[in-house]
C-alpha cells in the first residue's frame, strides 16, 4: 500500500490570541506528514513545538493558513469525528486515582460508545489487543496512579491504540524515561506506524534517538521556521549541522551522531580496524589527541585485532611497549608527550 498525505500544513500561522494583541510562535509553516511513518518534531525549548502539536490536533485555534485532515481542513470536523481520527498522547501525569489500566486503555473507546458508555465485548477485545501490542498485559488489574512513568507512557498509548484512530500525536513521549524505556517506547511507535499503518507524529528532546529511528524529521527554529527531510537527507545537506551548531558540539557526518567538538593538541597514527581501533581512537581524542590512520607522527600506536588484547606503541627510540589496557595506553602516551612538550 503506497504512503499517503495525512495532515498537510500550508503557510500556517501557530500561537496565541490575548485581548486584542496576538502572539505569533511561528509562520509560515509548510509540510506533509504521511501514514506508515514515524515523523519527530525537534527544536530548543521554547521554539513552539507543544503550540504546533496542540494547533494541529485543534486543541488551539491556528492564526492563519491551513491545517489539512485527510482531504478536510481540521477545524471543520466536529470533536466527535475528530476524536475518531486523531489520538492525541499528552506527557502530564493524570491525576485518575482508583482506576485501573483496563479501565483508562477502555477511555480510548468513548468516542464509539460515549464517555460513560459501557464497553460492547467487541470494545473489550481492542481493549484486551491494544493492552496486547504494547505489551503490559501484566499491568492490566494495575491502578494507574502506582505506575512508573515508563508504564504510565505505554498505557497512554494503549488508550491512543483503543482509540482506533489512523493519526497518533504524541507529546515528548519519552520525557523523564531512562535510556532502555525511551529506545523501547520510540521502536513500539515505529513498529506500530508499520504494522497499523498509523501516521505517527511526536515531539521530542531525544535526538540521537530520533535521527535513528524516525522516517521524517521536522526541525523547527525560529529564524528558519520548519525544515524537513528523511535525517539522512538533512544529515547530507548540512541542515543538521546547521541547526545544532553550537559551541562544543559537532554532527560526526561519519557516524551519523553528535559528538562533543574535542580540540587537538597533538597527533597520533593508530593502525588498525574494529573496535580496538575505534575506542582507541575515542580515547585518545577525549584526551586532546587527534588520532587516525592518516596521521603521520613519529609515535604509532598498533591497535591490533580483537583475539589480542595487546597494543603496541611505538615511541622513538625506544623498544615497542606493550599494553593491554585502554587506561594504560593512555597512561604511556601521556607520559612520553610530557617529556617531549
Ligand atoms: N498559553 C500561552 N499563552 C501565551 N504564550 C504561550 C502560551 N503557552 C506557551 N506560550 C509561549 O509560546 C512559545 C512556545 O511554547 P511551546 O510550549 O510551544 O514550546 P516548546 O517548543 O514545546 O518548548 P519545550 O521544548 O520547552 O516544551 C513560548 O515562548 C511560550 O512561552
Amino acid at each position: 500500500m503506497n504512503k499517503q498525505a495525512t495532515l498537510s500544513i500550508r503557510d500556517l500561522s501557530i500561537g496565541y490570541k490575548t485581548k486584542g494583541n496576538q502572539k505569533i510562535v511561528a509562520q509560515h509553516l509548510n509540510s506533509v506528514i504521511y501514514n506508515q511513518e514515524l515523523t519527530c518534531l525537534l527544536g530548543a525549548n521554547g521554539v513552539g513545538k507543544s503550540t504546533l502539536l496542540r494547533t494541529l490536533s485543534a486543541f488551539q485555534p491556528k492564526l492563519a493558513g491551513t491545517i489539512d485532515l485527510l482531504g478536510k481542513e481540521v477545524s471543520s470536523y466536529s470533536d466527535k469525528e475528530l476524536s475518531t481520527l486523531l489520538g492525541i498522547v499528552l506527557t502530564e501525569k493524570c491525576d485518575i486515582r482508583n482506576m485501573s489500566v483496563t479501565e483508562l486503555v477502555g477511555m480510548g473507546r468513548s468516542p464509539y460508545t460515549g464517555f460513560w458508555g459501557k464497553l460492547s465485548p467487541a470494545d473489550k477485545q481492542i481493549v484486551a489487543n491494544a493492552i496486547d501490542t504494547v505489551n503490559i498485559r501484566p499491568l492490566a488489574h494495575r491502578l494507574t496512579h502506582t505506575l512508573s512513568d515508563g508504564e504510565r507512557q505505554k498505557v497512554m498509548i494503549a488508550k491512543a491504540l483503543a482509540q482506533q484512530t489512523p493519526i497518533i500525536i504524541l507529546d515528548e513521549p519519552t520525557a523523564f524515561l531512562d535510556f532502555p524505556s525511551k529506545v523501547e517506547i520510540m521502536q513500539l511507535l515505529h513498529r506500530l506506524s508499520r504494522e497499523s499503518h498509523k501516521t505517527i507524529f511526536l515531539s521530542t528532546h531525544d535526538l540521537e534517538l530520533a535521527l535513528q529511528i524516525a522516517d521524517k524529521i521536522w526541525l523547527m527554529d525560529k529564524v528558519n521556521g520548519l525544515t524537513t527531510g528523511t535525517p539522512e537527507d538533512l544529515a547530507l545537506n548540512g541542515h543538521l549541522s546547521h541547526f545544532f551548531a553550537r559551541k562544543g558540539i559537532t554532527f560526526d557526518l561519519e557516524t551519523g551522531l553528535f559528538r562533543i567538538t574535542n580540540h587537538y593538541r597533538y597527533k597520533i597514527r593508530l593502525t588498525g580496524h574494529g573496535q580496538k581501533y575505534a575506542m582507541a581512537r575515542k580515547a585518545l581524542q577525549r584526551n586532546e589527541i587527534l588520532a587516525d590512520r592518516k596521521v603521520e607522527s613519529e609515535v604509532v600506536i598498533e591497535t591490533g585485532n580483537l583475539q589480542s588484547p595487546e597494543f603496541i606503541l611505538h615511541f622513538p627510540q625506544q623498544p615497542p611497549r606493550i599494553v593491554t589496557t585502554i587506561a594504560d595506553l593512555l597512561k604511556q602516551v601521556g607520559e612520553y608527550l610530557k617529556t617531549k612538550h
